[in-house]
């Protein structure tokens, strides 16, 4: 079994380009405890939590890899922003690897997951985070072999509420959207690496959570219910989803699903 952390995005800009190796994106991003587990499976295609799915980018590994289907477990829920795809290319990278004694090194795999993420506009950054795993800024972005990061490592309990989806493919394909992602992604990027505590993260996040747009007036109720009560949040990358600390009192007012996770440096385990 191979498991891979989920990545919450706090802060992102996009760098497009047609070479998988060189797209990705700048930002900061942390990993948790929760994840994603992958076994290679004898059975054709992919399984996620015992249901055959369509799942184009883990696909797109099997294929690069020769690998037959892989059974994926999770307890997150996908398309939420929580880097399932990144995990689950990731881990199923690894688990075929392992499986078919190719003997490859972990950057090979991981720029195999990064290649199948950006080519299926799932993520663009996600996979790099797992790979190197605690909170993760991208200050070069491209593949996790080609990328520059600074890492730090922190110990904290995060709570989750998740509202809803939002497809990664939609927002990063809308032109419009990525300009002004961009240049609040830029800005907020250098003012976290400034002063690089978990507190200014949770700042510099919120405001690009406001400056790009992504943050809905029900996002910005949550975040500011959580402030009142003295803590801190944020909105998760791409999903109608918040990450907070010392957010469960302020998250019992809303819907949707809660959860907490601590924030790991060690994002892959076999
Ligand atoms: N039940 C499901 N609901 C939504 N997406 C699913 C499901 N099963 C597999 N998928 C695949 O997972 C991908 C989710 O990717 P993405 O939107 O990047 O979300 P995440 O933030 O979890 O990485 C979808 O593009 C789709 O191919
Ligand atoms: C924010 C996002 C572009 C998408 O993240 P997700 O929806 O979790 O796949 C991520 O890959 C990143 O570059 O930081």
């Amino acid at each position: 079994m191979t498991f891979v952390s989920a990545s919450i995005t706090a802060i992102f800009s996009t760098k497009i380009d047609r070479d998988p190796k060189k797209a990705g994106s700048y930002g900061v991003g942390f990993t948790v405890d929760m994840g994603v587990e992958a076994r290679a499976s004898e059975k054709n295609g992919v399984f996620l939590n015992g249901e055959r799915v369509s799942f184009p980018t883990v696909e797109h590994v099997l294929e690069r890899l020769g690998g037959k289907g892989v059974d994926l477990r999770t307890r997150l829920p996908v398309s939420c922003g929580f880097g399932v795809s990144g995990a689950s290319a990731l881990a199923t990278a690894v688990e075929i690897s392992l499986q078919k004694g190719l003997n490859l090194p972990f950057f090979r795999l991981a720029d195999i997951a990064h290649e199948a993420e950006v080519v299926n506009r799932t993520g663009l950054g996600d996979v790099v985070t797992q790979s190197f795993g605690g909170i993760v800024a991208r200050v070069r972005p491209g593949s996790p072999s080609k990328s520059r990061v600074e890492r730090f490592l922190s110990r904290a309990e995060v709570d989750f509420l998740v509202l809803g989806q939002m497809p990664t493919k939609e927002v990063l394909g809308d032109e419009v959207k990525r300009r002004s992602i961009n240049q609040a992604g830029k800005k907020r990027l250098k003012e976290f690496l400034k002063k690089p505590s978990l507190e200014n993260l949770f700042v510099q996040a919120k405001k690009f959570s406001l400056e790009s747009g992504l943050a809905d007036d029900e996002i910005v109720d949550v975040i500011e219910a959580v402030e009142s009560r003295g803590g801190l949040a944020s909105m998760v990358m791409l999903g109608r989803s918040v990450f907070a600390l010392n957010g469960k009192g302020a998250f019992e007012e809303f819907g949707g699903d809660s959860f907490s996770a601590r924030i790991t440096g060690c994002s892959v385990r076999l």
